[in-house]
């Protein structure tokens, strides 16, 4: 599968130095993992995870979950071993789809991994203030596949309050929204932090999918079966899809441009959404298969 084509309704978090959760991530319900050695990690931890976490992308069977590595940046003493370590690890057999840099400002700083490892893509922690200004620059990065938001850094930065309609993060949310969609990249939401606030938690994703993000980061296993159904096309929408690209197709065969489902019109463009949706229903499919 195609990153493009692959879901990615629930990307959990993992610290790369707890050996029992990251035995218990090839067993959960999750499109994707971010094995994590930055802030998920302890300081007098992050050699060993590094250890750790390399063992398990070499010897652990994630399925179809797809593997994304977020290592430390290259401006602490980690970041640079973390990725020549992943490039090392790839070259031996480990199964690496992409590799997770924290709080990118500026094209540079992905250059500068960019340079270390060969072959892998590269995904980018849109998190600070100036990498919401520089997000078009970013994106447009030929190695850049996918943009994660790290609404905590952000928030920190901003020195803004939580509020469940997360108002004070709208502009940098829609900002890499649409720096993403210009150039084709995966666009996953920043995480929910009271991971058991299921509610709350509901409300975020539906803004989310709303707003047009792919998927959630997540922090707990409680919280994927929320996710997973918030960002994938409900059976309404399935029905709909497939009501609009029969009735457009009833349209053209009599000369027409515009058809009328609900009571709404239906043109091309509708339909390029609606053939997305039943793309994106048969992939969910596909990956649980
Ligand atoms: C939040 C936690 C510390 C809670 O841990 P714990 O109290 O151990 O949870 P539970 O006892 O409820 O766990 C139940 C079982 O589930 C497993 N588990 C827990 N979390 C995970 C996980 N993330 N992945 C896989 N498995 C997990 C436990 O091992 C238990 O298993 P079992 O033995 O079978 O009962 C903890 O959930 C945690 O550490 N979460 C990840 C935190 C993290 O990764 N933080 C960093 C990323 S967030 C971030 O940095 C955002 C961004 O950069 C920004 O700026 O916003
Ligand atoms: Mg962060």
């Amino acid at each position: 599968m195609t990153a493009a084509a692959r879901p990615y309704r629930s990307v959990l978090y993992i610290p790369g130095s707890k050996d029992r959760a990251l035995e218990k991530a090839a067993t959960l319900a999750c499109d994707a993992i971010i094995f994590d050695l930055e802030d998920a990690v302890a300081v007098e931890e992050k050699v060993n995870a590094r250890a750790t976490l390399i063992k398990a992308l070499t010897e652990a069977d994630y399925g179809s979950r797809a593997r994304i590595v977020r290592v430390n940046g290259l401006d602490t003493p980690w970041g640079r071993d973390d990725v020549l370590a992943m490039a090392e690890a790839v070259h031996a057999g480990a199964k690496i789809d992409a590799i997770l840099i924290p709080k990118v400002s500026m094209k540079g700083d992905l250059d500068a991994v960019a340079n270390l490892i060969n072959g892998v893509p590269l995904w980018a922690m849109m998190e600070t203030a100036m990498g919401m200004l520089n997000a078009a620059e970013i994106a447009a990065h030929p190695r850049l596949e996918g943009m994660v938001m790290g609404t905590n850094d952000l928030a920190k930065e901003l020195q803004s309050r939580f509020r469940a309609d997360r108002l004070p993060l709208v502009t940098g949310l829609g900002l890499c929204l649409l720096a993403a969609k210009t150039y084709g990249r995966i666009i996953v939401d920043g995480v929910y932090n009271a991971f058991k606030d299921e509610a709350g938690l509901k409300v975020e994703c539906d803004q989310g999918r709303d707003m047009g993000f792919d998927g959630k980061t997540l922090i707990h296993p409680a919280q994927l079966e929320i996710a997973n159904a918030a960002f994938a096309p409900s059976e309404a929408e399935i029905d709909l899809a497939r009501r609009q690209i029969a009735a457009f197709e009833e349209a053209q065969a009599q000369g027409l441009g515009v058809a009328v489902v609900d009571g709404k019109i239906v043109e091309n463009l509708h339909i390029v959404t609606a053939r997305q949706v039943l793309a994106k229903a048969e992939a969910i499919v596909a990956l649980a298969n």
